[in-house]
């Protein structure tokens, strides 16, 4: 019953929306509200009482498919209150690969006091050089950098976290935070030996996202959403300083979480569908096409190209949902949904023990001594080229670069 309401409202909010020509993403929410379950329309009774533009700013308790969370919005933490908050703050960014370029230059496009630590003339001290930081005014070597700093953001590599922490534990002192983008390190502590000072706060924030996509998503005005977590309070401001430096990095809302769940639920996320699993479901069903005398051509198409360029963007946008006619279920053929529904749940009886098995490997540790042993070695960077070569090197996205540079769209070479 009350998913049928939800439905149909949603229905209605994206019409609406569609008519007024307007983003759906708020709208179709407070239409939503309205007439959802009673949580929902408890927020939007408080929500109301605010004029229309600032009821995102009250407390938000939403509601997840039945199970309440709060969460935090850049709303609530216009760039005024951010540079009024951290005013006497030097954010260090300690490393500066996918995930340290895109939270550097976004708090600093913020308004906000940001300075980069990295190994003088490492790839990413040139790095930094080329997007704009200066060596000796906001670039610095590691240690420096944190001697500078108030916010430590320790956005090193995870097994670099372990191995320079001998060196970098001493800086941290007293009044300083101690900033993560994983729960890793302090998680794993017995592997990493890494033990945070008792005497600073420790917080998380961690964007569900890669680097690059934090920082071209706020550029475009938009943000990626991120979790947030405090291992250590000490100051009783812990949480509201990982919300602050979320939306400061460029998230779009917050969510609450702790250490453990987070560092879980990323290294089986980022093994799963988002990066393993994936790439291997796709290669299986390619490499079957082609076992039954498919071209490249069609087996790519049939795998990777539909799915990148028609219907992922169709869930990412909609969900699996079935109302519209832009949903995925809906945009498909009614041939294809009956075998989409009868093979979906075979695919998940067999991937089901698979995930069951991942899990335990991340939450047991296995996961985590094996990317210290392998990330931690003198050559790891040309250890993993070498195997991602391997992966560039095979047949499917051999084909599909060329693929690719078939679309309308792409850049060519004249
Ligand atoms: N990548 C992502 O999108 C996401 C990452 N995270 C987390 O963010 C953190 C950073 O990840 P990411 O941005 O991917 O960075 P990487 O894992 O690619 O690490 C890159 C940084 O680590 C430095 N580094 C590596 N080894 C050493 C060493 N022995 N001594 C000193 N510096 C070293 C590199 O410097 P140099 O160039 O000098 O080698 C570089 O600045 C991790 O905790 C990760 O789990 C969280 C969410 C998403
Ligand atoms: C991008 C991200 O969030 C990952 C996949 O977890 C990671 O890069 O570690
Ligand atoms: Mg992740
Ligand atoms: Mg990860």
């Amino acid at each position: 019953m009350s998913s049928t309401i939800i439905r149909n409202a949603s229905r209605q909010a994206v019409r609406a929306a569609k008519a007024a020509q307007v983003p759906t993403s708020t709208r179709g929410l407070s239409m939503l509200a309205r007439a959802a379950s009673p949580a929902v329309a408890s927020l939007s009774k408080q929500r109301n009482a605010y004029p229309l533009h600032m009821q995102s700013r009250g407390v938000k308790t939403m509601d997840f498919a039945g199970t309440k969370e709060v969460i935090y919005e850049r709303s609530d933490w216009p760039t005024e209150k951010l540079q009024e908050y951290f005013k006497n703050d030097t954010l260090a960014m300690i490393g500066y690969g996918s995930q340290g370029h895109g939270q550097a230059l976004n708090a600093r496009d913020n308004g906000l006091k940001v300075i980069v630590g990295v190994r003088k003339d490492g790839a990413s001290w040139k790095e930094a050089i080329e997007d704009g930081w200066v060596p000796g005014e906001t670039l610095f070597p590691i240690d420096e950098a944190i001697n500078r700093g108030t916010i430590i953001m320790n956005l090193l590599s995870d097994a670099a976290q372990s191995a320079t922490w001998p060196e970098i534990a001493p800086l941290i002192t007293k009044g300083k935070t101690l900033y993560f983008a994983h729960g890793f390190s302090v998680v794993f502590k017995d592997d990493t030996k890494v033990v945070p000072p008792k005497d600073v706060d420790v917080i998380l924030v961690a964007p569900k996202g890669s680097g690059r996509t934090v920082r071209t998503l706020f550029k475009e005005g938009r943000g990626i959403n991120s979790s947030i977590a405090v291992w250590q309070d000490v100051t009783g401001k812990a949480k509201e300083k990982a919300v602050g430096l979320g939306v400061a990095v460029g998230s779009g809302y917050l969510y609450e979480t702790t250490f453990e769940k987070e560092v879980y639920s990323d290294l089986y996320g980022e093994r799963g569908v988002l990066m393993g699993g994936i790439q291997g479901m796709f290669r299986a069903q390619y490499e079957v096409l082609r076992k039954n005398g498919h071209s490249p051509s069609e087996a790519f198409n049939e795998t990777v190209e539909e799915a990148t360029q028609s219907l992922f963007p169709l869930i990412g946008q909609y969900g699996m949902d079935y109302n519209l006619k832009d949903y995925m279920y809906a945009a498909c053929s009614t041939t294809a949904r009956r075998g989409a529904l009868d093979w979906a749940p075979i695919f998940e009886a067999a991937n089901k023990p698979v995930f069951e098995k991942l899990y335990e490997s991340v939450k047991n540790g296995t996961e985590t001594r094996k990317s210290l042993e392998f990330n931690g070695r003198k050559t790891y960077r040309q250890d993993l080229e070498k195997e991602l070569a391997e992966i560039n090197d095979q047949e499917i996205w051999r084909a599909g670069k060329t693929v690719r540079a078939l679309r309308p769209d792409a850049k060519r070479d004249e």
